[in-house]
């Protein structure tokens, strides 16, 4: 078994328990309040990217990791603030899957309330509505984690509910076929992940791959790519990407630094004329 698949596989675990003590007409009755109930304002992150892209601008989306597993929620937040206040991200993205974080949502809720101007983000493995829910009742303004490969023929299903509670959910796609199929069933948001499924190490051929990717997105899709060093950051921004997801890899190459890896960023997603 795949390290994905016994991933998935602990997911299903996970959420059969959850709906198990729940029952299923507790289930069915909070999915009917989400969809009743949805967020306002919605879509944040899409409508800060339509904002920002006509001028030029990329949107930074730093991912608040837990430097240590002993790492608390309030210390997530002070470290939120600073992503926002020094480095220039205009949204973030925190991991709730239990194997990132003992405090799953209460991580996402305490950052969110830290920096309450600033859409928020959770980033999980998203197999099922009941997390959709769980996210948006967390305050959070979007996920990330409906992953087409995962998903298959469910990823509609995850993408139109999500968009119902006015949620940004990208779907991550790996290929021209899955933007193809995705745009038939209405997705506008996708995700690259330029290090699924890349042991291949010839320098900048991460880039071509989200290069290739991002030239085969629909007229009017918006994307969201992320980046592990500045060089990646760079290249996704000259192949057209609108948003860029700064990921714990390159967060740490700048230590506590986090001024100077803003301006760092600043500089590199800067396109010349
Ligand atoms: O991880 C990304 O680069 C990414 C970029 C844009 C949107 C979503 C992204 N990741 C969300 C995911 O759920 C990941 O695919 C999944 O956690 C695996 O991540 P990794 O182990 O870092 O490849």
């Amino acid at each position: 078994m795949s390290a994905l698949e016994a991933t998935i596989r602990r997911k299903q675990r996970e959420l059969e328990a959850s709906i198990r003590d729940m029952g299923m007409e507790a289930l069915d009755e909070r999915l009917q309040s989400a969809t009743a109930m949805p967020l306002r304002p919605a879509y944040r992150l899409s409508t800060l990217i339509a904002e920002n892209v006509p001028m030029g601008r990329a949107v930074l989306v730093y991912e608040v990791a837990r430097p240590t597993p002993e790492t608390t929620s309030a210390e997530l937040a002070e470290l939120a603030k600073a992503y926002v206040q020094l480095g220039g991200a205009s949204a973030l993205v925190v991991r709730t899957d239990s194997a990132d974080t003992p405090s799953g949502l209460r991580d996402l809720f305490t950052v969110q309330q830290a920096v309450p101007k600033v859409p928020v983000l959770a980033r999980d493995w998203l197999i099922h509505p009941l997390q959709v829910c769980e996210i948006k009742e967390s305050g959070a303004a979007g996920a990330l984690g409906i992953i087409n490969q995962v998903t298959g023929r469910g990823t509609g299903v995850m993408s139109s509910f999500s968009a119902a509670l006015g949620l940004d959910s990208p779907v991550e796609v790996v290929n021209a076929k899955e933007v193809e199929e995705l745009s038939k069933q209405g997705v506008v948001f996708y995700a690259i992940n330029v290090s699924v499924g890349l042991s291949v190490a010839i320098p900048g051929f991460a880039n071509k791959i989200a290069h290739g990717l991002l030239g085969t997105l629909p007229f009017g899709a918006i994307s969201l790519v992320g980046v592990r060093s500045l060089e990646e950051a760079s290249a996704a921004r000259q192949s057209g990407a609108d948003a860029l997801l700064v990921k714990a890899e390159l967060l740490a190459s700048y230590g506590k630094d986090v001024r100077a890896l803003g301006n760092a960023l600043e500089y590199a997603v800067t396109l010349d004329d």
